[in-house]
């Protein structure tokens, strides 16, 4: 971790797998300190879609290099949610669906997207006082960020947590199809090529699997507090 000063703050990493809580804990925790949340898989999940709709194939590296181009992905705040623009438009209920998730699973893969949204993820994070939630943030976008967590949890209560979270949207996706839909996502995110999810060196894991959201927030909170106060000391 890097002893930057930087001029909003520290730049706080949270990466690791589907439902593992990360975009729970880096809202509330933003929220906490007054620091802005980035949901880079969002983005991600934006390129997915666009590339979908303009009948690009995951694979199509020319094609989605071109889209991304000019694609424009943007946060707007609205009260306590943040609702996620592609050229304007807010896609933030589409992008959620597993279908779009499973794509972006293969769209996120590709060279040409990492590249497009590496640079997008450090011209929106660089000065600090940011939370960034994705796969790599700790190891590629922002190694010498100051805070890095790696939260993770069983595969069983992170399929459990999101198949609930589906049933309440109405899905009727089974127990067991939505473990094992995390599972392939698993494999997919760590067995990539470019930039897979694993956990950086200098990151502190957490295993969310026992611990409710607000344990899991105090030890992150009082991670960066501590790290807040040493970068103040100079
Ligand atoms: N520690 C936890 N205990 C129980 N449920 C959790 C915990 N962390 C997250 N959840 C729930 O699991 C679901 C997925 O959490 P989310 O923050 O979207 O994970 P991720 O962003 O890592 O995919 C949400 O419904 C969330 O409320
Ligand atoms: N920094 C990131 C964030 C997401 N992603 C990809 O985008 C997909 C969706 O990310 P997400 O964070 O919205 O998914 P969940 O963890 O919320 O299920 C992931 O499965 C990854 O394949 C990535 O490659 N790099």
């Amino acid at each position: 971790m890097s002893d930057t000063v930087r001029e909003n703050g520290v730049i706080v990493a949270i990466d690791g797998p589907s439902g593992a809580g990360k975009s729970s804990l880096t809202k509330l925790l933003a929220r906490r300190l007054g620091y802005i949340h980035i949901d880079t898989g969002a983005m991600f999940r934006a390129v997915a879609l666009m590339a979908k709709r303009a009948g690009i194939a995951a694979d199509d590296d020319a094609g989605l290099a071109g889209l991304c181009r000019t694609l424009e992905i943007s946060f707007v705040r609205d009260g306590e949610a943040c609702r996620v623009l592609a050229n304007g438009e807010d896609v933030s209920r589409e992008i959620r669906t597993e279908e779009i998730g499973l794509l972006t699973s293969a769209v996120s893969a590709r060279k040409p997207v990492r590249a497009a949204l590496l640079t997008m993820q450090r011209a929106m994070g660089a000065k600090g006082g940011v939370i960034l939630e994705g796969r790599d943030i700790g190891t590629v976008v922002f190694p010498d960020a100051e805070v890095k967590f790696f939260l993770s949890a069983s595969a069983e209560e992170r399929g459990r947590r999101r198949y609930l979270e589906l049933a309440a949207r109405g899905d009727s996706a089974t127990l067991e199809e939505t473990i094992a839909k995390v599972i392939q996502r698993d494999r997919q995110d760590e067995g990539r090529e470019h930039a897979p999810l694993k956990q950086a060196a200098d990151a502190l894991p957490i295993d969310s699997t026992s611990l409710s959201i607000d344990e899991v927030l105090a030890v992150m909170e009082s991670a960066v507090r501590e790290r807040i106060a040493k970068g103040e000391k100079g």
